[in-house]
């Protein structure tokens, strides 16, 4: 499903992915795991779009991965922990409007599912800005829930969630793998990354 081919990516003259390549394919969880500053985030954020290569080559199916296309918004999903948020709305009216946004049928089922599954149906009616750190985490994974996706890429989904929260990310990643979606996440979780069925990627480094 996502094929990654020669990666390359530096900061100021400094390479720190090189060469990558990466395959992720329908009905797999794929883990980046390596210590801090080894690039993990960087190659996510490069195959999504956040960041430009400098080389190499990212195509999700046939087609070369590019977010300008309606078609690819809908089947890449991404908790990368930049949620946009619109200022005025609570929990639940974001996970409404994203669901009606992606032509999802049944919002209300759908919504009152994810706030259930997320467990942060008892915090629905606040603003995320009041969400604490771990309910906010979960708000962007019940973000994942109400909407459709073909290919999930998350930065360390494991973040701040207590050890029910850890165990839940863990079968929920496999889970939607078993349903023939590709999943790919850096984590420094080695429980989540167990328990989801992971096929670890190890990137290697000078950091
Ligand atoms: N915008 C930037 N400008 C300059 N250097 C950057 C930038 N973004 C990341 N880096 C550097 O690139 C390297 C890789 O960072 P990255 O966030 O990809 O690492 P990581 O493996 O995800 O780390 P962690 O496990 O700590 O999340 C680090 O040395 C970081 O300081």
């Amino acid at each position: 499903m996502l094929s990654v081919r020669g990666l390359t990516k530096a900061y100021g003259g400094r390479v720190v992915v090189e060469d990558l390549d990466l395959d992720v394919a329908a009905g797999e969880v794929v883990s980046l795991v390596g210590p801090n500053g080894v690039g993990k985030s960087t190659v996510l954020r490069c195959l999504v779009g956040l960041e430009t290569p400098d080389a190499g080559e990212v195509h999700l199916g046939e087609a070369r991965l590019d977010t300008r296309v309606p078609q690819t918004r809908r089947a890449l999903c991404t908790v990368l922990g930049d949620l946009g948020l619109l200022p005025d709305l609570t929990v639940a009216e974001h996970l409404d409007l994203l669901a009606r946004a992606h032509g999802v049928e049944g919002v209300a089922e759908v919504v009152a599912g994810a706030l259930d599954e997320a467990r942060i149906e008892h915090v629905a009616d606040q603003l995320p800005t009041t969400l604490s750190s771990g309910q906010a985490q979960r708000f962007a994974l019940a973000s994942a829930m109400v909407r459709p996706w073909a290919l999930l890429v998350a930065d360390e989904p494991e973040q701040r969630l207590d050890d029910a929260g850890r165990a839940w990310l863990g079968d929920w990643l496999a889970a939607h793998a078993a349903t023939g979606r590709a999943v790919l996440v850096a984590s420094h979780d080695p429980d989540v990354v167990a328990r989801s069925g992971a096929r670890v990627v190890q990137i290697e480094g000078d950091a």
